[in-house]
């Protein structure tokens, strides 16, 4: 069967992998992009970037200061914005995502906050007086944005926000304010030096009345100096654990006006003479998160597929030790923990994107929904993303690091790309909602899934399981082999943990509030066992869309899609096996079954491994790793990558020279 990456000249052991594949890589491609059509446009954009000169470049970032860095990411941006249309469809949101994928990569460019929070926080809740005025020019790039919510003091808790806007009646402006040091906006992504204008939170205040969180559109910079507006400061706010090239920025507002107009009124509003009218939904003004969250799926998704084909990949090049005396060294990919560490994480990285799918479509169905007054999807879609965008992000962490860890020394230098993908990556845990704090709202909704499955009443669609009856004992290992049954058994094993954890947290909650603890108090006594309910719903979740999606795909992938589900399940399950376990649904006996059925699931994939991913179609510039190149010539390649880095320009360094050399000199002269 064709694998499409074989070229001449690869590294023959990669070659190798990819003879043995046993279904169209192309196929699997088209069905993760969703049509053959999407696939050839990435790869048209691919092939445009990788030939274009604005786009090359001659040292790596790995070696250049943060300032070199941003220089060399701002010049890209430009000849994006000024010549996107070459490469792509700009209307098209993925295929965008692609091309700055392959132009600028993941670190953080100008316009990411711009794109990614600002024009959606003003599409999704401004009114009309403001975006046609805004949106023409925001679009247009005449003005950038940051999304400005966090403050030194408080992230999660939006309810605390300490930046003020009052409501000036008179002049009918409000008057936004940064009362202390705490007030401070802290983190927005491109707000330090990129932006000059920003949505900013702040605690709406009318009549001495304090309202509550609502977004503001402030300018920041002048328009044509990009100087700060008096009584603005802003800045950057220094070197971070990654995202080197985003400007994650401060600002203090020194009680600055702005019209009426500028508050972001399609859901809230204040009428010129000072009257609030609450939103039709109270968290409607969060909407821009739950869009956010519900995207960072797909990121995270393909954050962990990079790392899965560069472990994959290296590890079939990468030759060392021997299973058998006698025999040459083997490629470190037959080694049972090496694919114990590497397959799961490419099935996750398959997992999230199909749910991530499933997801988009969700989320589509709600904002028409909202067009037309109705919002009664939120509360399912805001519970189902916050728990995804929790487990996820945590889970591609972890992944991500299995990958490095599976790649040896080599994949601690920065030439496998992987130190900076974690970094990049796990920022997700924290933001957009800190993830235990995100788990809880999870939860929150579980403890009325349950209330009304106990009362018989309708159940929404990420907890509809919950009205199912229990079989009581699990059918794990008891359906003879059929593959189907036993997926679906495995299902209703996860299905069972998650609803029986929700309801004892539950009953734990409700005893602490029967002992005279406050329901709120009760609540944190019992948070672990919530969060770990609001876990394994929502990877039940996961593995419901996972299984959607395989047993609906095309008869040519379906086969090792089957596998990849079967690795994925009994992985989840043994991972998860002692919430199987503990009132007995499953015996010892079922667990080890599972095992011995995800050992089988490494042997059968092993033939397909590199194929699997290659299928996720990651470019080289994508990848940007030495490790992972697509013709595993790794070694040179390893060589030539350290011989950019500034320490070789000279053979004797000044340090060396300045202080290494006396030192030597004045040690050897006591002797
Ligand atoms: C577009 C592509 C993006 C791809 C990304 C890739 C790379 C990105 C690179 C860089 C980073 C980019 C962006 C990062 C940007 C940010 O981080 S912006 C800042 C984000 N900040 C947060 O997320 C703050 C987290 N805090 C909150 O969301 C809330 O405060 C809270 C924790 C949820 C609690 O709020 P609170 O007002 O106290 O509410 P309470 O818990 O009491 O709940 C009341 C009811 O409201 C429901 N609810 C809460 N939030 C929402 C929501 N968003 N939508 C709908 N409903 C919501 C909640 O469930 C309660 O419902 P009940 O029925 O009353 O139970
Ligand atoms: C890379 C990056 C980019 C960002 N970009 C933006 C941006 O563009 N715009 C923007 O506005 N912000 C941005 N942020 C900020 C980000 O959204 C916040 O840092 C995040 O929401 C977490 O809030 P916090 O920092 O207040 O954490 P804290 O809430 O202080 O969390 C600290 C600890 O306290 C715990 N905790 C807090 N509350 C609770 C609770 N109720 N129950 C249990 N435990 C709790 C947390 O779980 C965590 O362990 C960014 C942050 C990063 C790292």
């Amino acid at each position: 069967m064709p694998n499409r990456c074989i070229k001449e000249g690869d590294n023959p052991d990669l070659t190798k992998e990819r003879k043995t594949c046993t279904f169209d890589t192309d196929e699997l491609t088209a069905n993760l992009y969703g049509s053959r059509n999407n696939m050839e446009r990435r790869r048209e954009i691919t092939k445009k970037i990788s030939a274009d000169p604005d786009f090359a470049d001659p040292i790596p970032h790995d070696f250049l200061s943060r300032e070199k860095c941003i220089e060399a990411t701002a010049k890209k941006t430009k000849a994006v914005v000024q010549r996107g249309s070459e490469f792509c469809d700009v209307t098209n949101y993925y295929e965008m995502l692609h091309l700055i994928n392959e132009a600028i990569g993941i670190g953080g460019y100008p316009l990411a906050l711009h794109y990614g929070m600002f024009l959606p926080a003003l599409e999704g809740q401004a009114e009309k007086e403001l975006t046609d005025d805004i949106i023409p020019r925001a679009k247009n790039l005449e003005v950038i944005g940051a999304y400005a919510q966090t403050e030194m003091g408080h992230g999660t808790n939006l309810r605390e926000l300490e930046t003020t806007a009052t409501y000036d009646k008179a002049t009918q402006e409000f008057i936004i304010n940064t009362p202390t040091r705490s007030a401070m906006k802290w983190w927005p992504g491109n707000l330090g030096k990129m932006s000059n204008y920003a949505v900013v939170t702040c605690q709406l205040f009318i009549d001495g009345r304090k309202i509550g969180p609502h977004n503001f559109l402030v300018q920041l910079r002048c328009e044509k100096t990009h100087e700060p507006l008096p009584g603005i400061i802003v800045g950057d706010i220094g070197p971070k654990m990654a995202f080197d090239t985003n400007d994650n920025g401060f600002l203090a507002l020194d009680n600055i006006r702005v019209p009426r107009k500028n508050m972001l009124m399609k859901h809230a509003k204040v009428s010129p003479d000072g009257v609030y009218t609450p939103p039709m939904h109270a968290k409607l003004n969060y909407g821009t998160m739950v869009y956010v969250r519900a995207h960072m799926l797909y990121a995270h998704g393909q954050f962990l597929a990079t790392a899965a084909i560069v472990a994959t990949r290296y590890s079939a090049v990468r030759r060392q030790g021997r299973i058998e005396h006698g025999v040459p060294e083997v490629q470190i990919l037959d080694y049972q923990t090496q694919q114990h560490r590497i397959f799961p994480q490419i099935a996750r990285a398959y997992a999230i994107i199909f749910t991530y799918m499933d997801i988009k479509d969700q989320y589509d169905a709600m904002i028409k929904g909202i067009a037309e007054g109705q919002t009664d999807l939120l509360p399912d879609l805001h519970a189902i993303t916050s728990g995804l965008k929790s487990v996820v992000t945590h889970m591609a962490g972890l992944g991500i690091e299995q990958c490095r860890m599976a790649c040896g020394g080599h994949g601690y230098s920065d030439a496998s790309g992987l130190p900076k993908l974690y970094g990049v990556q796990i920022g997700g845990c924290t933001y957009e909602g800190e993830n235990m704090v995100m788990l809880q709202q999870t939860a929150r909704y579980l403890m009325k899934a349950v209330a009304s499955a106990l009362q018989g009443k309708p159940l929404s669609h990420s907890v509809a399981y919950f009205g199912k009856k229990s079989s009581g004992k699990s059918r794990i290992g008891k359906e003879g082999g059929d593959i189907a049954r036993e997926h679906e058994a495995m299902l209703e094993a996860l299905e069972h943990a998650a609803c029986r954890l929700s309801v004892e947290a539950s009953q734990m909650w409700e005893k602490r509030g029967r002992g005279g603890e406050t329901k709120e108090r009760a609540w944190n006594g019992v948070t672990v066992e919530m969060n770990r309910a609001a876990r394994v719903h929502t990877r039940v979740f996961m593995a419901r869309s996972f299984h959607r999606r395989v047993t609906s795909s095309p008869p040519s992938i379906r086969p090792v899609l089957t596998d990849l589900l079967s690795l994925y399940l009994h992985y989840e399950c043994v991972d998860m096996a002692h919430h199987l376990l503990e009132d007995g649904f499953c015996s010892g006996e079922q667990i080890r079954y599972l095992k011995s059925r995800l050992y089988e699931d490494l042997t059968t994939l092993r033939p397909n491994a590199v194929s699997l991913v290659d299928s996720f179609d990651q470019s080289d510039r994508e990848l940007n790793s030495v490790l992972g190149r697509r013709d595993g010539n790794v070694y040179e390649a390893l060589y030539q990558w350290a011989r950019k880095s500034e320490l070789n320009y000279t053979d004797v360094l000044p340090a060396v020279q300045k202080y290494v050399m006396p030192m030597m000199e004045e040690n050897r002269s006591k002797l």
